[in-house]
């Protein structure tokens, strides 16, 4: 039975199929957590033996790691090599099991599977609320297959009209100058632009490339996100932004009324 989403509203929309996990007569409560398994496990079955792996960053990405080691661990997958996107997930990956490589020897991968902060129904994405935004565009954007991984609380009409934060990594020199440019830059959308920092001692987050991360907030919709896109990326500072525009090939959502596969 295919679960068309009523968030998911607008024109050509990716094609759906779905398994269903709960009927009506018996619903069972999930928690997001265990959504977000349901939704990383049901990504492993299109991984197959002598696939070169993209490996994602993140709470739901850290499922389909440890999937991935168990199943190489069964014997049921062979060789397989991944590439980690954060420094989080090469430990985690070492430590299940997974042959790791990188970029410079594996140009093209097979599959990479991910999280993501929020999707719109055309499957744009914001990534990089983790903080590994940078490795995790490289990474994916160089996959032949794309397989976003998200509970449905992730979805959303308009990418960066959540309130949550929209990541920028930006290089540390002069961050006060790159806030503030690109707090200028959305002034229209009501943009607040605050440096990420750890709670425990105010210091400012570090990614793994050594980089700060500038969170945006918006008060009101962004307009045209390739032109948004393209006016960060423009701005001398900035490394990288955390929308994935046009990346993901398939979505998989887990919500109370089942997982949904949708294909670009
Ligand atoms: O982009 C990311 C990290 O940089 C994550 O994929 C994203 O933040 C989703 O995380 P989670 O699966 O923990 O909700």
């Amino acid at each position: 039975m295919a679960l068309a989403h009523p968030r998911f509203i607008g024109t050509n929309k990716p094609k759906v199929d779905s398994c269903q996990m709960a009927s009506p007569q018996s619903p069972v409560i999930l928690t997001q957590d265990e959504l977000k398994k349901i939704a990383a496990y049901k990504a492993v079955e299109f991984v197959e033996s002598g696939m070169v792996l993209g490996l994602g960053t993140g709470s739901t990405a850290c499922h389909a790691v440890a999937r991935i080691g168990e199943l190489l661990q069964q014997g049921k997958l062979k060789n397989i090599v991944g590439i980690p996107t954060s420094k989080k997930t090469h430990e985690q990956a070492v430590s299940v099991g997974i042959p790791l490589s990188d970029l410079d020897n594996y140009p093209v991968l097979d599959l990479a599977i991910d999280g993501a902060d929020e999707v719109d129904p055309y499957l744009n994405l914001v990534k990089g609320r983790g903080g590994s935004l940078l490795r995790e565009k490289m990474v994916e954007g160089a996959c032949k297959k794309f397989v976003v991984i998200v509970d449905e609380t992730k979805l959303v009409k308009h990418i960066g009209g959540s309130g949550l934060a929209m990541p920028v990594e930006i290089v540390p020199f002069c961050w006060k100058f790159t806030l503030e440019r690109l707090q200028m830059m959305f002034m229209d959308a009501g943009c607040v632009a605050k440096l990420r920092r750890f709670i425990e001692n105010g210091e400012p987050f570090v990614t793994d490339n050594g980089n700060y991360i500038i969170d945006l907030y918006f008060e009101k919709d962004i307009g045209d996100l390739k032109v948004a896109s393209d006016e960060i990326l423009r701005l001398a500072g900035v490394v990288e932004h955390g929308m994935f525009l046009d990346m993901a090939t398939t979505l998989i959502v887990a919500g109370e009324l089942g997982v949904t596969v949708k294909n670009k």
